[in-house]
């Protein structure tokens, strides 16, 4: 698909990207939080049509924790969390299913697709692109079983690969199928990263309702800024829900061979566009061991 025939709005000469991003994939993951305002589904939505714009491959991998939340509510149904991940019975897979694929996604497709003819929804359930195997919860060092909650083990890149080559923003559904003929509920943060490490993306977003990784939290907003593979693996054992599967993502993703992994406050219009294509990144930066290849040098800023 031509890049400037099909999409009418969002000039590109305003955001040029980095010369070693061109072409570049990058995977986004939007989180629930961070989309309960339409507002600010729709400058997301601009956000990644004008990355496609610059020349960059995005894929949005999103969330929906919220929402989830919500229509079991309505339901009258227990929604409960252990170590930061959701307990999901089958009634509950149900629900996850329907309101992440059925609503979550057709809405961020729809904002996307107000630009032009270029997002397309699936699941990691659609032609095997995320396997899962079941796991439980880690509580004070113990095992505690969640019901059909799922670790990625194996991705299949190839019908998200075919899409990015045919011009397409592909959006995906954190739900796995399980090689035991199950459905899995996967955290998203997670699913973002194994589809990053798959795609042998460049970088890696995480948008959430905070403005990157807390030192102190709850005690204080201070950011830390950047830090590498090692240093965060240190601090990971300490965090608490919420980020800890976010800077695990993180981790996962730099050292499987992602350049550059950004969690953004996905409240403040335009993080996306800063984030990935801004001289300096906001919001907290994870890079490998040993970068020399700084992820935010070179571009100029939007
Ligand atoms: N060290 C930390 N820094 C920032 N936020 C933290 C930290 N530890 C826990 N959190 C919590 O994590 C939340 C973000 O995770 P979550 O609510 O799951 O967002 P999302 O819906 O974007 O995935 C923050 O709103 C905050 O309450
Ligand atoms: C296992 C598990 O907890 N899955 C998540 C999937 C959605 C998600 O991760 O959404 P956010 O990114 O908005 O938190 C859930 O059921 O809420």
């Amino acid at each position: 698909m031509s890049r400037t025939d099909q999409v009418a709005t969002c000039p590109t000469e305003k955001f040029r990207p980095p010369e070693e991003l061109r072409g570049s994939t990058v995977v986004v993951k939007y989180g629930g939080h961070a989309m309960v305002d339409p507002g600010l589904q729709q400058a997301f939505a601009h956000d990644v049509v004008e990355l496609w714009h610059a020349g960059l491959r995005p894929v949005v991998v999103h969330g929906g924790g919220p929402q989830i939340s919500a229509m079991l509510d309505r339901l009258g149904l227990e929604s409960r969390f252990e170590a930061g991940l959701r307990v999901t019975t089958p009634e509950t897979m149900d629900v996850v299913r329907m309101v992440l694929t059925g609503r979550v996604q057709r809405e961020l497709v729809g904002h996307i697709n107000a630009h032009g003819p270029l997002a397309v929804g699936m699941t990691g359930e659609d032609a095997h692109t995320m396997t899962a195997v079941r796991r439980p919860a880690w509580v004070g060092g113990r095992a505690v079983d969640i019901g059909l909650v799922g670790d990625v083990v194996d991705v299949n890149p190839r019908a998200v690969r075919t899409l990015l080559e045919q011009g397409h923003i592909p959006v995906v559904s954190p739900v796995a199928r399980g090689e035991d003929a199950q459905v899995y509920n996967v955290n998203a943060d997670l699913a973002a990263s194994a589809l990053a490490v798959a795609l042998g993306a460049a970088r890696l977003v995480v948008l959430t309702d905070v403005a990157g990784l807390y030192a102190d939290w709850p005690h204080s907003t201070e950011v830390v800024e950047r830090l590498t593979a090692d240093e965060l693996a240190e601090l990971l054992p300490g965090l608490a829900a919420g980020m800890l599967p976010k800077m695990e993502g993180c981790l996962r993703a730099v050292r499987g061979g992602v350049r550059g992994a950004h969690v953004l406050d996905g409240r403040v219009p335009h993080a996306l566009l800063r984030g990935v294509l801004g001289r300096n990144s906001p919001g907290t930066t994870v890079l490998p061991e040993h970068s020399s290849d700084a992820p935010c040098a070179g571009a100029s800023s939007p």
